[in-house]
């Protein structure tokens, strides 16, 4: 990635989905299965979430029910898919998975929802991305376990009402903002996932490279954990980079070698790569600051409004780097720092611009 390797041309700027600190999964993340959690005591972090959905599956095993319908929301790479899995093989049941953009018609939908076994769990990637027909389809599939068919068409289209066997629909997405309200009340348990502390990530680094059968000191797990951007897909990534580069120069994997390989893959002190830095630089800039809007940002970095905000900005939000308000966003004073660059004079973030903030 870096010049080092003797290619004369700077690199290309990378799309987000090549950085290899995206939170987005690819298709390298295939070897992340590995790495997968199985059961909810193996799931690091989360505590709070994961006591309450340990408490709710014991209680619906308890009563032989189907467990109440989920919603996992949160950025990317933080668990929702793999805690799916978990609270299937939890109660017990069988698991189906799906996604909001793979089903186009009802009757897909229909399909899946009567070859259900009793108490399975549906799970629906992407929810927020299900078209409104569909959604509709779901309203008394959830409440009632009723699915209403239209069977043919024009005027001798009629209805058929089906009894669906009791099911626990696992939805998950980045963005429940999305979601319409009718869709958000029939969750029950509605979890929100938040980034893990470098603590948290240090426990499921030394745990990822334990399965890799990789020897990495404390002192370098650490170093990967605190570069992970709070993303435990992150997290596995970049330790299976980190082996990579230990294995083939043959050098143990301490505090120093790690440092050398995440800066050769550009990530920096904090776990920001170049996509993050050019995101604050252009606020900083080009726009003093900011507020900035956001399709202002988009365009000027040639991504698309969605990517900037359930990709790039959760993390440099929540870490004070940029901070969303009403008028757009403002590069925070963690920002400025981070850039090794002076706000600018009288800088303060007015309380009137941080008013009614939408929460991240
Ligand atoms: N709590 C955890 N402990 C250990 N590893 C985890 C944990 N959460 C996630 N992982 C690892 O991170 C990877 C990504 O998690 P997962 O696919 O569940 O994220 P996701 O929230 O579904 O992401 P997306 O929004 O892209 O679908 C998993 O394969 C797993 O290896
Ligand atoms: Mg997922």
């Amino acid at each position: 990635m870096s010049g080092r390797r003797g290619k004369p041309a700077p690199p290309p700027e990378p799309a987000a989905d090549d950085r290899i600190t995206t939170p987005v999964r690819t298709e390298e993340d295939a070897a992340e299965a590995t790495l997968r959690p199985q059961t909810l005591s193996d799931f690091t972090g989360q505590q709070g979430l994961r006591e309450n959905l340990a408490v709710f599956i014991q209680a619906a095993r308890g009563r032989g029910e189907a467990l109440d319908h989920v919603l996992l929301h949160g950025p990317p790479g933080l668990g929702k898919t793999t805690l799916a899995q978990i609270v299937a093989r939890e109660l017990g049941v069988g698991f189906r998975a799906t996604s909001g953009p793979i089903l186009q018609r009802a009757g897909d939908l229909a399909a899946i929802l009567t070859n259900l076994q009793p108490r399975d769990v549906l799970f629906v990637d992407e929810i927020h991305r299900l078209q409104p027909a569909l959604e509709e389809t779901l309203y008394p599939a959830m409440e009632d376990f009723q699915l209403d068919l239209i069977i043919g068409e024009g005027p001798a289209a009629r209805t058929v009402r089906i009894d669906l066997p009791p099911f626990t629909l696992v939805g998950a997405t980045t963005r429940s903002g999305l979601l319409a309200q009718p869709l958000r009340d029939r969750f029950g348990i509605p979890l929100r996932l938040q980034f893990y502390t470098p603590e948290e990530l240090l426990r499921i680094v030394t745990r990822g490279a334990f399965k890799l059968g990789f020897d990495l000191s404390e002192d370098g797990a650490w170093e990967v954990a605190r570069r992970s951007r709070g993303t435990p897909r992150i997290a596995g990534r970049l330790l299976r980079r980190v082996r990579d580069f230990s294995m083939v120069a043959g050098i143990a994997a301490d505090r120093a070698m790690v440092d050398g390989a995440l800066n050769r893959l550009e990530v920096d002190a904090k776990g920001l790569d170049a996509m993050d830095r050019r995101y604050l630089r252009r606020i900083a800039e080009h726009h003093n600051g900011g507020p900035v809007g956001v399709e202002t940002l988009a365009a000027a970095l040639a991504e698309s409004r969605d990517t900037i905000e359930d990709v790039i900005e959760p993390y440099l939000i929540q870490e004070g780097l940029v901070l969303r308000t009403p008028r757009g966003r403002v590069l925070g004073l963690p920002g400025w720092t981070h850039l090794g660059l002076a706000p600018p004079a009288g800088f303060a973030v007015q309380p009137d611009l941080l008013a009614g903030g939408e929460p991240p």
